[in-house]
């Protein structure tokens, strides 16, 4: 069967500056993927390129055999019912309970009868274990509890593919490997595809079947965990021993100290 999403030789930029160069990577039916790189090395631009939210330059991506970028705005908004997307500080409606929050997915995409979106809420938060806190407001749960109504949300309507943006992020170190296990769970549950866009390399690595690294805009290095930690690839040792010195810049790239001081050059 072919991979659920296939990304070939894709370039993409913000305006002039290139993010994005000979970008190639596929996430098989059923698995777990993990797309790790620095800050800023244009991971939530792939996912957003996978939604179709960003059109690439040249290349293409395809999602459930569908080019995405060729698909006109019905058909797009079609597609993008198959996936569900976990949002980086992914917030959830403060004045909404948490039963609402995650019945608002389904309130917006479906045409379903009240008491079975309410039945359907109430076995998504069964399965992030959350289903007694059902009337409580954002405020009232703690953040990993948040989180896992965030992620109760981005399932609500069983996608296909489920795309996480740094879930792990703020949490502590219980909320973390909760989250991470729910994750693997839900997409097994679901038989899904999820693709896990991280820092942390501990919880990532162990819930991942795959993980890609990205740096300066196309894949350093793949595999599975396992290899990736026996890697000698400099990039992935510094990322997966978390090394301040190595192949990842610390400067945001562009002119240098110098220059920007106004010294000329050779003084
Ligand atoms: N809308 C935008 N317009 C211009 N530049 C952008 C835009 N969005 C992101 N960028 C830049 O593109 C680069 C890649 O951003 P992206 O958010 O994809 O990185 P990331 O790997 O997800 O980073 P992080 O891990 O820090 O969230 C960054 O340098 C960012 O400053």
């Amino acid at each position: 069967m072919p991979d659920f999403v296939e990304i070939r030789d894709v370039h993409f930029g913000y305006g002039e500056r290139s993010i994005l160069s000979g970008l190639n990577m596929a996430f098989p039916r059923g698995k777990v993927v993990a797309v790790m790189g620095g800050s800023g090395s244009g991971k939530t631009t792939i996912l957003r390129l996978i939604g179709g939210q960003l059109q690439p330059k040249t290349g293409s991506v395809t999602v459930d055999g569908q080019s995405v970028h060729a698909l006109d705005s019905a058909s797009l908004y079609a597609l993008r019912r198959k996936m569900g997307m976990l949002f980086q500080h992914g917030a959830l409606f403060t004045d909404l309970t948490v039963l609402e929050n995650v019945a608002f997915p389904l309130r917006e995409n479906t045409d379903l009868p009240e008491e079975l979106i309410h039945d359907l809420v109430l076995l998504k938060l069964q399965a992030v274990g959350l289903r007694n806190a059902a009337n409580l407001k954002p405020a009232e749960i703690s953040g990993g509890m948040a989180r896992r109504v965030a992620l109760a949300r981005a399932i609500a309507l069983d996608p296909q593919l489920i795309m996480y943006d740094e879930p792990f992020a703020g949490l502590d170190p219980i909320s973390m490997g909760v989250t991470a296990n729910l994750i693997r769970t839900l997409n097994d549950a679901l038989g899904s595809t999820s693709i896990l866009v991280s820092h942390d390399v501990h919880e990532s690595f162990s819930i991942a079947d795959y993980v890609y690294f990205l740096s300066n805009g196309t894949i350093v290095a793949q595999g599975t965990p396992n290899e990736m930690r026996a890697s000698s690839d400099p990039y992935v040792k510094q990322f997966v021993h978390a090394e301040a010195d190595g192949p990842v810049p610390f400067h945001y790239p562009g002119k240098s100290l110098a220059d920007s001081l106004g010294l000329e050059r050779g003084r």
